[in-house]
């Protein structure tokens, strides 16, 4: 099973708020969706569950066509952010009548698994949404796309506002059930470094076009950072793959990709050291914006 985004364009009057994303989401994996704010995250999920129609482009579940499509959408589910404000839908909402909307329109339900969660997050079923905490409603909508039990799940940012212990419990629940199911989550988040090891693969979204989409493992293994004098810098990193130098007086710094088997050779005045996926991100951003 999976889906395809082919040059997916979608436009706001001027502005080009997804300028042609190719993407291909396989099943059976856990996708990091890293960009900034703004970057287009949240459209990029509706438009793939079909909330938001696109501009131009093809989105596909297994070859066929997702949009208005019940038995493609039935594969998919978006848990985006629950507003609860007093004049939204939701806001109104005791905990259990909302579990009982999202059941209603969820074909693959796991009511068992929603009550145990609920019990596991202390939520009150009684309660009303617009009285829980940001971090429980943060909660509620990982209840709600973990008892979904979509093939493809997507998170728009599932962890902010969770405490540290919530955040591990949560990625702890989303490794198991992963490990159970081997269903797709897509999950959106600021807090990169936390969920590094949890993502098999990371799309990095610039200004609506993916930068990058490597597993992680692979990208970690194969960038290093490379500082010291910069004449020997320049000699070491010669017909390398680089991503934005910083010079500053006689040294520099500088990302370097490697190929597969590629090593650096160690020379005096400079060090080589591994990165985190954060600076490899900031890194790359920096250089799509020429700063
Ligand atoms: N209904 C809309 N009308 C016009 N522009 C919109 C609309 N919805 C989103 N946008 C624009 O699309 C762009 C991408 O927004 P999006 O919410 O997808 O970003 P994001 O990557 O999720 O950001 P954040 O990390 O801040 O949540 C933004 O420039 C936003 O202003």
């Amino acid at each position: 099973m999976k889906i395809e985004c082919r040059n997916l364009k979608k436009n706001y009057k001027a502005k080009e708020v997804l300028q042609g994303v190719n993407l291909t989401l396989e099943k059976g994996k856990i996708y990091g969706l890293i960009g900034r704010n703004g970057a287009g995250k949240t459209m990029l999920l509706s438009i793939l569950s079909a909330q938001n129609p696109v501009s131009s482009g093809q989105l596909l579940l297994d070859g066929e066509p997702i949009w208005e499509n019940a038995e493609a959408l039935s594969h998919i589910y978006f848990a985006r952010e629950i507003i609860t404000s007093a004049n939204s839908n939701s806001g109104g909402l005791k905990v259990k009548e909302y579990l009982n909307m999202a059941a209603s329109y969820l074909p693959h339900w796991d009511k068992e698994m929603a009550e145990r969660l609920v019990k596991l997050f202390h939520l009150e079923p009684k309660q009303r949404l617009i009285k829980l905490s940001k971090g429980m409603v943060s909660m509620l909508g990982a209840v709600t796309a973990l008892a979904s039990k979509a093939d493809f799940t997507f998170l728009d940012e599932p962890v902010s506002g969770l405490d540290v212990v919530a955040r591990e419990q949560f990625y702890q629940l989303l490794l198991e059930e992963f490990t159970e199911t081997g269903r797709t989550f897509v999950i959106s988040t600021h807090i990169i470094e936390e969920a590094a090891d949890i993502f098999e693969e990371v799309i990095f979204l610039h200004h609506g076009k993916i930068i990058l989409k490597e597993n992680t493992q692979e990208l970690l293994e194969e960038t290093v950072y490379v500082s010291g004098r910069a004449e020997t810098v320049d000699a070491v990193i010669q017909g390398k793959e680089i991503y934005k130098p910083k010079t500053l007086g006689r040294s520099k710094s500088v990302l370097v990709r490697l190929q597969e088997g590629e090593i650096l050779n160690q020379k005096e005045g400079i060090t080589i050291q591994p990165v985190n996926l954060q600076k490899i991100f900031v890194s790359l951003c920096r250089e799509e914006e020429n700063v």
